[in-house]
């Protein structure tokens, strides 16, 4: 587990991360959302232990990360945009690594390498930007650490290489008990992979969930009412927003699921059902409610 303990970083006058505290749970996926600037890299930098908080305690397993070597050595990091030296191959990037990390495989690596189309002797530099990616993620998977923090992981990828990023730390995730970071500015990308979700904005912590086990205040319904949905006004909702296609009417609707159920019912609609609901719409809910427009938070 790493806790992060009301930690801070400045460079120069800007307040990169301030005050954040946050827990990332063994053996979850654990996504950071938020725009540019919010202080993501900066947060994932201090958890790899390459930057010291100004302020505040970061643990993994209980040892400070950036004092003890030997607790790096549990982390990769992967950054958004990977560095590989000028002549580096596939298979001079096994030997570095074998020598960063003690349980690196570079055996599994060549062989995952070979599998994704890689040759042994292939220079990256002449590598696209997501077969670079691709590379970097074996790399990370095959470093066998605990704890693999990713940058934008997803950034820039067509859907075919995305699906195997995903897949290649699906995979993971199910032979050993690994866990994961996922700092991305897409929602969408985190809603699909994420256990847990913290929203960052201007450096702090906007809010944290656990989105497998989240209790909504808010329900999406879909029906057919009798007078083309116009009834919903006056049943005594808390309408979020209300859409009519067709027959069918779309709402959001604040409240309790049973409260909500009940004012439907009222209706004696002609059929109706919950829907499930997205994370933005229940990010849009939440941090409307705390005074902030997560449409300018995420994209
Ligand atoms: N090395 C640095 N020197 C000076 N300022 C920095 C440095 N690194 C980050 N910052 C500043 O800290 C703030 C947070 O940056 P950070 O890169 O952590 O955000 P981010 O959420 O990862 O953004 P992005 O999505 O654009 O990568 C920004 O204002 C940035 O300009």
């Amino acid at each position: 587990m790493i806790e992060i303990r009301e930690i801070s970083k400045s460079f120069e006058e800007v307040k990169a991360v301030n005050n954040v505290t946050l827990t990332i749970q063994d053996g979850a996926v654990t996504g950071l959302l938020g725009t540019n600037g919010a202080g993501k890299t900066t947060l994932l930098r201090i958890a790899a232990g390459i930057l010291r908080p100004d302020e505040g305690s970061i643990t993994a397993d209980g040892e400070n990360i950036f004092d003890v070597p030997a607790v790096k050595e549990k982390i990769f990091f992967l950054p958004d945009k990977p560095y590989f030296f000028a002549n580096a191959t596939t298979a001079s990037l096994a030997r570095f690594y074998k020598n960063t990390y003690p349980d690196f495989s570079a055996e599994r690596f060549l062989e995952l390498a070979k599998y994704f189309g890689f040759e042994e002797n292939q220079r990256l530099r002449t590598f696209s930007k997501g077969m670079k990616k691709q590379v970097s993620i074996l790399c990370a998977v095959c470093a066998n650490t605990k704890y693999i923090l990713c940058d934008e992981v997803f950034d820039g990828l067509d859907p075919v290489v995305r699906q195997s990023v995903t897949g290649i730390l699906r995979d993971e995730m199910g032979r050993r008990e690994l866990t994961l970071v996922i700092a991305s500015h897409n929602l969408r990308e985190l809603e699909e992979c994420c256990d847990y979700i913290g929203i960052l904005h201007k450096g702090g912590v906007l809010l944290s969930r656990d989105i497998q086990n989240m209790e909504y205040e808010i329900h999406k319904v879909q029906g057919i009412f009798k007078d083309s949905g116009k009834e919903l006004l006056s049943a005594g909702l808390s309408l979020v927003s209300c859409r009519q296609t067709g027959f069918l009417t779309t709402l959001l609707a604040r409240g309790g699921k049973e409260e909500v159920r009940a004012a439907i019912e009222s209706l004696e609609p002609e059929c109706w059902e919950f829907l499930p609901l997205t994370l933005e719409e229940i990010f849009i809910n939440e941090t409307e409610a705390i005074g902030y427009d997560i449409k300018t938070l995420i994209s």
